[in-house]
C-alpha cells in the first residue's frame, strides 16, 4: 500500500450534548506510526472506534487502506487490527485456545491456523505460557496476547488503543519493540496514548487531541519548536575566549554568566540557527569548550496546548510552562 493508510476529514462526533469530536482531520502515510495524544475523555477511543468502523461518525469523511468507512465498512475490517483498552482475550480459555478461535474467526484452514497461531505466540514469548488459561497471565502478558490475536489476520494497518496503560517499564518497553517491529514489517500502527514518552519514542507524527480538535500535529521535533523557550548554552574555561564571544554575540541577545563562563542564546535549535551562531563564533575566531542545545521537551507542548481553557489552531501555542527542558549536547 502506498500513499495514506488513513485519511480523516472534517470527522465529528457527539453523544447527545457532548460533542467528543469537533472536526477532526488526521492523515496517516502507510507504513509509519501515527500517535494521538490527549488526556483522558478527550476523544481518543472514539476516534479509533470511528477510523476501525466500530462507530459511525455524525460528520466527516474517513478512509482507511483507501476504502470510505462508511460504505466499505467490510472491506475495511478484513484489512485492519484493532487492539483496544478492553482486551478481547478469554481469561476462560488458554493462550493457545484463544489464538486458535481468532483463526476460525479469520476462516484460516485448520493446519494453517495451528501453524500461524504457533509463530505468533512464539514471537511474543508466550510459547510457554500458551497452555495456561489466560486468565493466569499477567498485564503485560495478556495485552501481547491480544496483539497476536490481532495478526493472525496479517492486517496491515493496526490500531492500538492506550497499548501500554497500566503496564510496569518493562512491559512497556517490550510493546514499544513489538510496534517496532511490526512497522519494519510495513504495518502502518495508529495508536493512541496519554505517555508523552510513547509518543515520542515511537510515533512518526503526533497529533495532539484537546477539547474535540486537534491541537497541534506533527513530528515530536516539529512540536517540541511549537514551544518557546528553546536556547543554545556555550561553555568556555578559557576567560579571554568567553569575553571574546560574548563581545561578539551579546548582539544576538546572549545572556552571560561571567562566574560560569557561559553564554545561552535564544535559539529555535534549527540547522540555519546553529549554523549561524557557529559562523559568528568562527568569524570572531573563537570555539566554545562545549555546546549545548536545549529544546522544550513534549511535555512543555502537551501542557501548553492541553491546559489552555480554549482549543488551539497548530502553530499558536500558549506560553512556555516551567517544566524542565531536553538537551543535547555537542561537544
Ligand atoms: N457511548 C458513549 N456514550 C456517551 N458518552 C460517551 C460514549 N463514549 C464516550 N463518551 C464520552 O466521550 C468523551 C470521550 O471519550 P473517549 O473514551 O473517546 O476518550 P479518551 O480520550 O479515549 O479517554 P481515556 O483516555 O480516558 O480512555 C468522554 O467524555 C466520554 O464520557
Amino acid at each position: 500500500m502506498t500513499g495514506l493508510a488513513v485519511e480523516a476529514i472534517g470527522l465529528r462526533k457527539a453523544y447527545g450534548e457532548k460533542v467528543v469530536l469537533d472536526g477532526v482531520d488526521l492523515r496517516v502515510p502507510a507504513g509509519s506510526v501515527f500517535a494521538l495524544l490527549g488526556p483522558n475523555g478527550a476523544g481518543k477511543t472514539t476516534a479509533v472506534k470511528i477510523l476501525s468502523t466500530l462507530v459511525g461518525a455524525d460528520a466527516g469523511s474517513v478512509r482507511v487502506g483507501g476504502r470510505d468507512v462508511a460504505s466499505a465498512a467490510q472491506a475495511v475490517r478484513a484489512g485492519i487490527g484493532v487492539t483496544g483498552q478492553f482486551s478481547a482475550v478469554d481469561g476462560l480459555i488458554t493462550g493457545w485456545e484463544n489464538m486458535l478461535l481468532m483463526a476460525d474467526l479469520q476462516h484460516l484452514p485448520r493446519a494453517q491456523g495451528r501453524r500461524v497461531a504457533g509463530e505468533l505466540l512464539e514471537r511474543f514469548g508466550l510459547t510457554e505460557a500458551a497452555g495456561r488459561p489466560a486468565a493466569s497471565y499477567s498485564g503485560g502478558m495478556k495485552r501481547r496476547l491480544d496483539i497476536a490475536m490481532t495478526l493472525v489476520g496479517d492486517p496491515r494497518i493496526i490500531f492500538l488503543d492506550e497499548p501500554t496503560t497500566g503496564l510496569d517499564p518493562r512491559s512497556r518497553h517490550t510493546m514499544w519493540k513489538i510496534v517496532r517491529e511490526l512497522v519494519a514489517g510495513g504495518v502502518t500502527v495508529f495508536l493512541t496514548t496519554q505517555y508523552l514518552e510513547e509518543a515520542d519514542q515511537l510515533a512518526d507524527r503526533i497529533a495532539v487531541l484537546h477539547d474535540g480538535r486537534i491541537a497541534a500535529q506533527g513530528t515530536a521535533e516539529e512540536l517540541k519548536r511549537l514551544v518557546p523557550g528553546g536556547h543554545v548554552r556555550l561553555r568556555f574555561t578559557d576567560p579571554g575566549a568567553y569575553r571574546s564571544a560574548a563581545a561578539a554575540l551579546t548582539a544576538g541577545g546572549a545572556a552571560a554568566d561571567d562566574e560560569a563562563l557561559t553564554l545561552q542564546i535564544p535559539s529555535d535549535g534549527t540547522q540555519r540557527e546553529l549554523r549561524s551562531l557557529l559562523d559568528r563564533l568562527d568569524s570572531a575566531g573563537v570555539e566554545a569548550d562545549e555546546l549545548t542545545v536545549h529544546t522544550p521537551d513534549l511535555d512543555d507542548v502537551f501542557f501548553a496546548l492541553t491546559t489552555s481553557t480554549t482549543s488551539t489552531t497548530a502553530g499558536t501555542v500558549p506560553a512556555q510552562t516551567d517544566h524542565p527542558t531536553s538537551e543535547e549536547t555537542v561537544r
